[in-house]
């Protein structure tokens, strides 16, 4: 008995996982048929049958939206109230997770789950043990796609585009976050260069919190053409291993992680020469992933080791642990370093 309840839960183990591929499309379901929108459009739970009269959908697929409901229900990104109104009918509402996943507010999470769970995106992943069998140095997305991945978005205007939205999306909630909990970070800079900053997102929310800063965007020419007109920010179009424009502090967001180690200590030795003193404000602020030893959150541990594997395939890149970074800070020239914890990232000040 004990044999077979242990081989029924290890079935249950490997189920999760491979649900986990089924349960993100089914999420990515709902923000393209705009259901946390048509909850908060009403302004009060829904009542299903509302619900389903606002969607674009026939009515005969009704039954198969409280299917999909009574999931991401379970899943804690919706409230059932039972019978709200005595007529039987089921109103739903939204939770603070899906309040990141309206389309028509900000910060929303919606692009960010659009684009990483496009078909484009998740192409590669196929091909990693097929990867991992090869003699090849190139990443799985560089097997799926023939080209690196910047080459790619370069290529191919549709995706450039869907990148940027969606990293602008992961921005819309990061900076809102720094922005509020991090002023200290920014605190004396006159002038910051936002590197591989994309579509200006974090620029234009640092410029907007902090009007004094002068705040440029510094990415590859066919990225910044994506960015919107800014009276606040200045885009320029380059490339950050040939050089880094002049500022008080340079800004990298999601950049280090898709490097090796050697190219993040390059970037950082450019970043030197682009900041003043640490007497005279130069700092590098860096957002990104600090591995966490401790692993008191599972959810968290799990996010950045996922992560750490996304990078291996997308970009050949990692996540890092405290150590893994100082011993690049010092090897680029840097001497102190100071860790802000931003949930599943870190906002990490480095010193000259
Ligand atoms: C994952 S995205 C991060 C975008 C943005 N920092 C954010 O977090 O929202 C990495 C960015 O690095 C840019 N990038 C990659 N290689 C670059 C290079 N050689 N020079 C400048 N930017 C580069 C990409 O175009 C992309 O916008
Ligand atoms: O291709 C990429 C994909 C992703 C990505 C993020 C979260 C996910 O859940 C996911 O499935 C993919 O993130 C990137 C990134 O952060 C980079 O800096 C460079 C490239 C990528």
């Amino acid at each position: 008995m004990e044999q077979t309840k242990e081989l029924l839960q290890a079935q249950t183990h490997v189920c999760h996982h491979i649900n986990g591929n089924a349960i993100s499309m089914f999420l990515k379901c709902a923000v393209e048929l705009g259901i946390p929108d048509a909850i908060h459009a009403h302004g009060q739970p829904l009542p299903f049958s509302l619900l389903v009269s606002s969607l674009p959908m026939p009515p005969t697929k009704a039954p198969s939206l409280r299917r999909l409901l009574r999931l991401l229900t379970h899943t804690g990104f919706f409230t059932i109230h039972p019978d709200l109104d005595s007529s039987g009918d089921d109103a739903y509402s939204l939770t603070p997770s899906s309040q990141l996943l309206l389309r028509s507010s900000s910060p929303s999470l919606a692009s960010f789950v659009l684009g990483m769970l496009d078909s484009s995106i998740l192409s590669p992943l196929q091909l990693l043990s097929a990867w991992y069998r090869s003699e090849q140095p190139a990443t799985a997305a560089e097997m799926a796609r023939g080209m690196p991945i910047w080459d790619w978005t370069r290529a191919n205007p549709h995706f450039n585009l869907l990148f940027n939205d969606a990293m602008a999306s992961d921005t819309s909630v990061v900076s809102k976050v720094v922005v509020t909990d991090c002023k200290a970070a920014f605190r004396g800079l006159r002038s910051l260069v936002d590197v591989g900053g994309g579509n200006g997102m974090f620029a234009r929310a640092i410029a907007e919190a902090f009007p004094h800063i002068k705040c440029t965007v510094y990415d590859l020419p066919h990225v910044v053409a994506t960015m919107p007109e800014s009276p606040v920010v200045q885009a320029i179009g380059g490339d950050m291993f040939e050089r880094i424009p002049p500022a008080d502090a340079v800004f990298l967001k999601l950049v280090m992680h898709m490097l090796t180690d050697e190219q993040c200590v390059k970037i950082l030795r450019l970043c030197k020469e682009a900041i003043p003193k640490r007497e005279d404000g130069g700092k590098v602020i860096i957002v990104d992933m600090v591995l966490n030893s401790e692993k008191e959150d599972y959810m968290v541990t799990e996010s950045q080791l996922v992560m750490d594997l996304v990078m291996l395939q997308a970009t050949g890149g990692k996540e890092r642990e405290e150590h893994e970074w100082k011993k690049i800070f010092v090897e680029a020239g840097f001497v102190d370093h100071r860790v802000t914890p931003l949930g599943t990232r870190s906002l990490i000040e480095v010193f000259p």
